[in-house]
């Protein structure tokens, strides 16, 4: 469950809030809205990187309004996927696993799986520069996703990709979603990513939540019947 109480931000001139949120896991939730309505500052302060004025955060029955990020059960894909360009795509696969002292031959593994299913095994020798958009993206995923965290933070990842990559990039963290259970919250412009992706909408307006419209208790059905019931309800709202 992700349940944030009465949770305040200060950006700046804007005041952020009070946001009141409950929602059941898994889920992927698409947080929608103006330009300037919240979404980052929401998604940051669920992070740890944005200092609350006030309220609770509790993820997954954790309270984490003290924590600090790298404590936090969360792996997050900022807005321009910054990577750390000193080191190879290899070294920043690994680089939540060797913060968590996780051992070599285990780190190994879980890069080399990762790099397959993200289809950058040819990249992983290579340094950040150069990289193409998509590819950066991969990378940024891939790094976020790798200590298996329950909740996935993802700003914008789909921006600045031709609709071919987009696709294939939607699909492939659908299918991540799918596969290791978790709960993304998202941040979106697009209404084809609430189409193929969202169980949950949360509209943002000028720093508050507008409506919060949920697609039901999916449980019960197939990843394929799952996209096509999300895509039903999607005309509701
Ligand atoms: N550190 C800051 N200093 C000053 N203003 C800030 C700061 N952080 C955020 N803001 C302001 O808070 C408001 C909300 O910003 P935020 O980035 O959360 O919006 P957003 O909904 O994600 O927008 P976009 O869709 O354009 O990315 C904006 O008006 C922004 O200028």
């Amino acid at each position: 469950m992700i349940q944030l109480h009465e949770v305040e931000i200060q950006a700046g001139e804007m005041r952020v809030g009070p946001i009141d949120l409950r929602i059941e896991q898994p889920a992927y939730v698409i947080v929608c809205g103006p330009t300037g309505s919240g979404k980052t500052t929401l998604v940051e302060t669920l992070a740890g990187l944005r200092k609350q004025r006030r309220g609770q955060i509790v993820l997954g029955g954790v309270d984490v309004t003290r924590m600090r990020p790298a404590d936090r059960d969360i792996g997050y894909v900022p807005q321009d996927s910054v990577l750390f360009e000193s080191m190879t795509i290899r070294q920043n696969l690994a680089f939540g696993l060797n913060a968590r002292g996780v051992g070599r031959g285990d780190q190994q593994r879980i890069v080399e799986f990762l790099a397959h299913r993200l289809e950058i095994e040819r990249l992983l020798h290579r340094k950040p520069y150069g990289l193409s958009g998509g590819e950066r993206k991969r990378v940024a995923i891939g790094r976020a996703i790798a200590t298996a965290p329950d909740f996935l933070l993802l700003d914008e990842p789909f921006s600045a990709l031709d609709p071919p990559t987009r696709h294939s990039m939607r699909q492939l963290i659908l299918d991540l979603q799918l596969e290791t259970n978790c709960t993304v919250v998202q941040v979106s412009h697009h209404e084809e990513d609430i189409n193929a992706l969202a169980d949950v909408v949360v509209r943002m307006q000028a720093g508050k939540i507008l409506e919060t419209v949920s697609r039901g208790d999916f449980d019960a059905v197939s990843p394929c019947e799952h996209r096509e019931t999300k895509l039903r309800i999607v005309n509701l709202t």
